[in-house]
C-alpha cells in the first residue's frame, strides 16, 4: 500500500475508534472467555448412557445446575414468531416440565400471547454457564385449562399475583407514575384477595418435537445430542459442534 493510502486508512480507523462509545465494547469483548476453568466446571457427558427420552435428561441436568449454584436456572428464553414469520424472543420462568410438556405463564393479550395465538409453535432455550450446558426445545404450544392457570398463579408469591393483576402487558405505557399507581392497586388487591382471578393469565405448555442437549468442552469438542420425536418414541443423534 502506498504511504498516503496507509496514512488515510489509519486515520479512518482511528476516527471510527474514537467514534465508539466509552467503555470500548470491542476491547471489553476481547477480555472475556467462555468455558473458562475459573468459572465453569465442564462435566464429562457420555451420550451412550443417556435416557431414551429428553424429560429424564432435562430433569437430571436441571438438578445438577441447581447443585452447581447456577443462578436462576429456571429462567429461559422463549422464542416465538409473528404472523409474518419474523422471530421474537424474551425471558420467562419455567413453571414445570412433565410428559405434557414444558410450561410457562403469561398474559394472553401480551405480544407473545398474541403471537402464540396466531402461530402456536415456539422454542425454549436454557443456558447454564456454571456447567457449560445449553438446552434447546422446539414444538407446538397449547394453553392449559384456565382453572389450572389460576391454580398455578395462586400457588405462587404475592408479587407474582400482583404482577399478573397489573395486566396490560406489552401495551404502550404513558408514564412511570401510571405503572406505579396500577401496581400499587394490584399489590393491595393481591394481599387482600390471594385467590383473585387474573383472567388473561395463561399457562402454556410446549410439547417438544425436538430437544438438544449441548455439553461444552474446553478443547471445543462439544457434545451435542439431539432427540427427535418419532411415532414410537425418540430418535437420538449426535450433531457436529
Ligand atoms: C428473569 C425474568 C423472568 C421473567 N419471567 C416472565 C414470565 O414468567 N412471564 C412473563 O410474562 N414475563 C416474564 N418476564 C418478562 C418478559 O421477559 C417480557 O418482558 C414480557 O413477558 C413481555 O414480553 P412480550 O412483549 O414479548 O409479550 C421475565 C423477565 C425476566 C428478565
Amino acid at each position: 500500500m502506498p504511504p498516503s493510502a496507509s496514512a488515510s486508512a489509519s486515520a479512518s480507523a482511528s476516527a471510527s475508534a474514537s467514534a465508539r462509545p466509552d467503555p470500548d465494547l470491542h476491547d471489553l469483548l476481547r477480555t472475556l472467555r467462555v468455558w473458562s476453568p475459573e468459572v465453569t466446571t465442564l462435566p464429562a457427558f457420555d451420550p451412550d448412557t443417556t435416557p431414551a427420552e429428553p424429560l429424564a435428561l432435562f430433569t437430571t441436568w436441571f438438578a445438577e445446575a441447581v447443585a452447581a449454584g447456577q443462578p436462576e436456572p429456571h429462567t429461559m428464553s422463549l422464542a416465538t414468531s409473528d404472523p409474518d414469520g419474523l422471530p421474537d424472543v424474551r425471558t420467562v420462568m419455567l413453571h414445570g416440565a412433565d410428559t405434557d410438556g414444558w410450561s410457562f405463564a403469561s398474559h394472553s393479550g401480551s405480544r407473545k400471547g398474541r403471537q402464540l395465538a396466531a402461530r402456536p409453535y415456539a422454542a425454549l432455550h436454557f443456558y447454564w454457564p456454571a456447567l457449560g450446558r445449553q438446552i434447546r426445545l422446539r414444538g407446538p404450544v397449547e394453553s392449559a385449562p384456565s382453572t389450572e392457570a389460576q391454580a398455578d398463579l395462586h400457588a405462587r408469591s404475592t408479587g407474582a399475583l400482583a404482577a399478573a393483576l397489573t395486566g396490560r402487558q406489552s401495551e404502550v405505557l404513558g408514564s412511570v407514575a401510571e405503572l406505579e399507581h396500577a401496581s400499587q392497586e394490584a399489590w393491595e388487591r393481591a394481599q387482600r384477595e390471594p385467590d383473585a382471578p387474573a383472567p388473561t393469565w395463561t399457562l402454556y405448555r410446549l410439547r417438544p418435537d425436538e430437544a438438544e442437549f449441548f455439553q461444552g468442552d474446553a478443547q471445543r469438542r462439544h457434545v451435542r445430542l439431539k432427540y427427535s420425536r418419532t411415532d414410537t418414541g425418540w430418535l437420538r443423534e449426535l450433531l457436529w459442534p
